[in-house]
């Protein structure tokens, strides 16, 4: 067992122990309050670059599932992604002793063969006193006597890039008669969201972020944008495409739905701007607002980022949900086209499940727009041949996600 020390840049220093790879490593320090689901939570694309401090103070007593473990889509069940994308994790008290059911592993043996530094034995209440007077702020993690790394901010870098999938891949419904084909624009996608599509009778082919979506949303009945990691302005391709698709008639009627980076990004697509949040709102438990129907929900947020709702041109959209803590924006929905977007994360994984609804308004609006397009009679089923112009024939496209 190695000693630790976590520093945070022009802050304070904790000592502790290491119990995971023996790899020092820098990036930004960031918090999340949410009690469980740290497996979910190190393997979503959005955390990555980031360190991980968990306020919940005894992490790692369920140790880690299947990684590898599949559902009938052919999904991953357990993880959020292939691989871990947190590059440390901060802990009060690691759980040396785990028991759970589905548990094959320790969190130190996953972090290990992962390559994720991790550290326990650092006051992680202090931590979080530290960062939310300071705001989010660059951490490392250096191993027993390693040189420690220098300072590095990962969201100056294109972290989508290094998530997204490097080809499209096609995930198909398990029903004799799928209820729709979405168009999903991964920038990082979380399994989970594929699953609440798929689960929903949808089939849905996946492509990489810059993909020119504009080209071929004639063959689906909706769009979706995923969540992703950094600084949704960093996203200069998608956002150019995406405005492309906004700004061409012929698309509006076509439903749109963006979770958390897609959220940001349909924003800066529409000429609105987004800034950093002091700290960023990561845990299960924040609620918002409905402001159409007053309503309130409880939901799973990881974000540093934020829609300036004053800057959304308001002949287009309004503002559709409010966050109940900082008052920040938490969605959007166009005033005319079947259009709407969460900062928040519906599809949760962990967290909890009352904006499930908000899978089930988007398939409304598909509903809606597959009986328009009956009624013009210009229906336009997915032709594997029209994509197959484009080489996506989705007969042939990967099953999975497809990596470096
Ligand atoms: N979960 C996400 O999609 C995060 C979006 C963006 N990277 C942010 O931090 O605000």
């Amino acid at each position: 067992m190695s000693k630790a020390i976590f520093n945070i840049q022009n802050g304070p220093t904790f000592e502790g122990i290491s119990f995971g790879a023996e790899k020092s490593i820098a990036g930004e320090a960031v918090f999340t309050t949410s009690l469980v689901g740290y497996p979910e939570s190190m393997t979503d694309p959005s955390y990555r670059g980031q360190i991980l401090v968990f306020t919940q103070p005894l992490i790692g007593n369920y140790g880690v599932p299947d990684g590898t473990a599949r559902d009938e889509f052919n999904l991953l069940k357990y993880f959020e992604s292939p691989h871990a994308h947190v590059i440390g994790i901060v802990v009060a008290e690691y759980a040396y002793k785990y028991s759970h059911w589905n548990a094959i592993e320790s969190l130190a043996q996953w972090c290990q063969r992962e390559g994720v530094a991790a550290i326990t034995g650092v006051d992680t209440r202090a931590v979080v006193q530290y960062l939310r007077e300071e705001g989010s702020s660059l951490g490392r993690i250096t191993i027993g006597n390693d040189t420690p790394c220098e300072y590095f901010d990962p969201m100056a870098t294109h972290l989508v890039e290094q998530v997204t999938t490097k080809k499209p891949f096609h995930v198909a419904s398990t029903l004799k008669n799928p209820v729709a084909n979405i168009a999903l624009i991964d920038c990082g996608v979380k399994e989970n969201i594929i699953r609440c599509l798929a689960i929903r009778g949808a089939n849905v082919t996946v492509f990489p972020c810059d993909f020119k979506i504009q080209e071929v949303a004639d063959q689906f009945d909706g769009i979706f944008l995923s969540n992703g990691p950094g600084d949704p302005a960093m996203n200069v391709k998608t956002i150019s495409n995406l405005r492309e698709l906004l700004n061409n008639p012929n698309f509006d009627k076509i439903p749109i739905f963006g979770i958390c980076l897609g959220h940001q990004l349909l924003a800066l697509a529409s000429g609105a701007k987004t800034t950093k949040l002091k700290y960023g709102n990561r845990a299960h438990n924040i609620p918002v607002m409905d402001l159409i129907t007053g309503q309130c929900h409880i939901t799973s947020q990881n974000h540093g980022y934020a829609v300036d709702v004053e800057t959304l041109p308001k002949d287009q959209w309004k503002p559709y949900f409010i966050n109940l803590n900082d008052q920040s924006n938490e969605g959007m929905i166009h005033l005319t086209k079947p259009i709407f977007s969460t900062q928040f994360h519906p599809e949760a994984k962990g967290g909890p499940l009352d904006t499930d609804i908000m899978f089930d308004k988007f398939f409304h609006n598909i509903e809606v727009f597959k009986a328009q397009k009956n009624d013009l009679k210009m229906e336009q089923p997915l032709k594997s041949t029209n994509l197959k112009q484009l080489n996506l024939n989705i007969d042939v496209l990967a099953k999975e996600r497809v990596l470096l």
